[in-house]
This record gives C-alpha cells, sequence and structure tokens, in this order.
C-alpha cells in the first residue's frame, strides 16, 4: 500500500483481508503529518496524546475539543492520501449519543478529517451506533483507555484476568456489531490481542498490543525519540531530542562567541 491514492476505511479492511499490515502514526500538525506519511505512515491519528507531547498537560484529560480541532486542520493540511482520524477528547462524547454526534460533526466539519476515535467499549456500542447509522467512520479503543486514569489510577496492562480477557473479547465484538471500521487495542497481553484480531472482520490496531494486530501505532514523539520518556511498549528508533539539542546549543555557541551570523 505504498502509491498515492487516498487512504479510506475500505483500504484499511481490504489490507486485513490480504493479511497486509498498515501503519498509523500520530501526528500533531502539518510538519509531523508531512513527514509521518513522506516516511510511509498510511493512517495519521490526531491522538489526544498531543494534550501530554505538545501541550504539557500530566494526562490527557485536560484536552478540549477545539484544541483537538486546532491540531487536527494543522494536519489535514499536512497531508496528501493519508486517512486521519481525530480522537474525540475527554467529556465532548460519553453523556450520550447525541453529545457524540454533536463532537463528531464539529470535528469532521472544521478540520476535514476522515474519521472520529472514542474510547469504551460494550458500553459505547449504542454511541458507535448512531454515529456509523448517520455515515460516521468511527474507530473504537480498548484495553488501556488514557481518559479514564483517574477510575484505573495507572496506565498499566488491562486484560490480565480471565473475567477482564473475557469482556475485553465482548467489547471487541460489541463495537465491531455497532459498526466501528477499526479497533484500537492499548496495552493487553499479546495472546489476548491476537485472538480478537482473528476473531473480529474489522482492522485491529495496537499500541502495546503484541505482534498479532492488524495495524501497529505508535505516538510519533515516542517513536522519533522526542518524548522525556516512553511507555515501555514504544521504543525509540532515534534520538531527536539530543539533535535538536545539539543543533540549539552549537548555534546559542557561536552567538555567544561572535561567530554568527558568519
Ligand atoms: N508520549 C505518550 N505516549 C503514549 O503512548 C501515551 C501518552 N503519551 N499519553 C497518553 C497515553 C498514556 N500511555 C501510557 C503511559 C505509560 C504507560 C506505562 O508506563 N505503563 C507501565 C505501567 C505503569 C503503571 O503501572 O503505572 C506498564 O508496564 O504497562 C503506558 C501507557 C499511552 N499514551
Ligand atoms: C496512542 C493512541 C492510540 C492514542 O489514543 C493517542 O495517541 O492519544
Ligand atoms: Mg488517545
Amino acid at each position: 500500500m505504498t502509491n498515492n491514492s487516498q487512504v479510506t476505511a475500505a483500504t484499511l479492511l481490504r489490507a486485513k483481508q490480504r493479511d497486509e499490515k498498515t501503519v498509523w502514526l500520530t501526528a500533531l500538525d502539518a510538519t509531523s503529518a508531512a513527514i509521518a506519511e513522506a516516511a510511509g505512515a498510511e493512517v495519521l491519528l490526531v491522538g489526544d496524546s498531543l494534550g501530554m507531547v505538545s501541550l504539557g498537560f500530566d494526562s490527557t484529560l485536560p484536552v478540549t475539543l477545539d484544541q483537538m480541532i486546532h491540531h487536527t486542520a494543522a494536519v489535514v493540511r499536512g497531508r496528501k492520501s493519508a486517512w486521519v482520524v481525530c480522537d474525540l477528547p475527554f467529556g465532548s462524547y460519553q453523556k450520550s449519543p447525541e453529545q457524540a454526534f454533536d463532537a463528531s460533526v464539529a470535528v469532521l466539519q472544521q478540520s476535514g478529517c476522515d474519521a472520529v476515535k472514542i474510547e469504551g467499549g460494550a458500553h459505547m456500542a449504542d454511541t458507535i451506533r448512531f454515529l456509523a447509522e448517520r455515515g460516521i467512520a468511527v474507530v473504537a479503543h480498548i484495553g488501556l483507555t488514557p481518559q479514564s486514569v483517574k477510575k484505573f489510577g495507572s496506565y498499566g496492562k488491562r486484560g490480565k484476568s480471565k473475567d477482564e480477557q473475557s469482556q475485553l473479547l465482548r467489547d471487541a465484538k460489541a463495537v465491531t456489531d455497532a459498526g466501528a471500521v477499526a479497533l484500537v487495542l492499548e496495552n493487553i497481553p499479546a495472546e489476548l490481542a491476537s485472538s480478537i484480531t482473528a476473531s473480529v472482520a474489522i482492522p485491529t490496531v495496537g499500541i502495546g498490543a503484541g505482534v498479532n494486530c492488524d495495524a501497529q501505532v505508535l505516538v510519533f514523539n515516542d517513536l522519533v525519540g522526542l518524548s522525556e520518556s516512553n511507555p515501555p511498549f514504544a521504543p525509540a528508533y532515534a534520538d531527536v531530542r539530543r539533535v535538536m539539542g545539539d543543533a540549539i546549543s552549537s548555534w546559542v555557541a557561536d552567538v555567544k562567541s561572535g561567530n554568527f551570523p558568519k
């Protein structure tokens, strides 16, 4: 899937059916979108993790719908053919299907993105169905759901007990039946992610969920080594934080010593 045609939900479904991996990456703005897409990312997820990696919050809870729209519109301006998904932020969709519909309409109209993502399983199935029946592409997200960190108290692995594992399997089926077009599986055992992937028709997108998912996603800043620290499941493939720091400190030294401009 490396041509320039527009990526759609159907592209991702076809890839699952052909057993081809797809690559998702978060993007924050037009620059990160262009870099990610040029390097081969097929889906750009404007994750609410941007509240932590770009906006300096200590969780994703303070992120607002307007902030998500602002960043998503920039990502849309920076992409060429990638599918752009916007995380609906905490508080913008949990109250009712109608509230989720209004938030989705605002995001789709004001940013030009392609799909919305919501956290939650069986308890969000009515909302997913409400949106899907009205023509909205919805990505679901189960396992570790960071917007519930105040309830669970940590970002630890989910699906460790048998009970939790069967609940997550039920969640995956419920969001699939409700019409979700893809399903993010975050920080769950690889074997569980593997059985979920085999038991649902829609593509699964793993982050900390092992190799047997249909797609993988990471947070842009973690992947390039720009974050101060990474989750245990997110390896840094470069040390961009050091590269940037070195460039800036060389320039600072040149300014101080009168060697800039030359
Ligand atoms: N930069 C960044 N990358 C992410 O992947 C990310 C964010 N931010 N912000 C929102 C959430 C939070 N995420 C996290 C953060 C920490 C762990 C982590 O350290 N997990 C440990 C256990 C931690 C604990 O028990 O408190 C683990 O072993 O799973 C996992 C996911 C994933 N998401
Ligand atoms: C890591 C992905 C799945 C996410 O929800 C985010 O970046 O906010
Ligand atoms: Mg998120």
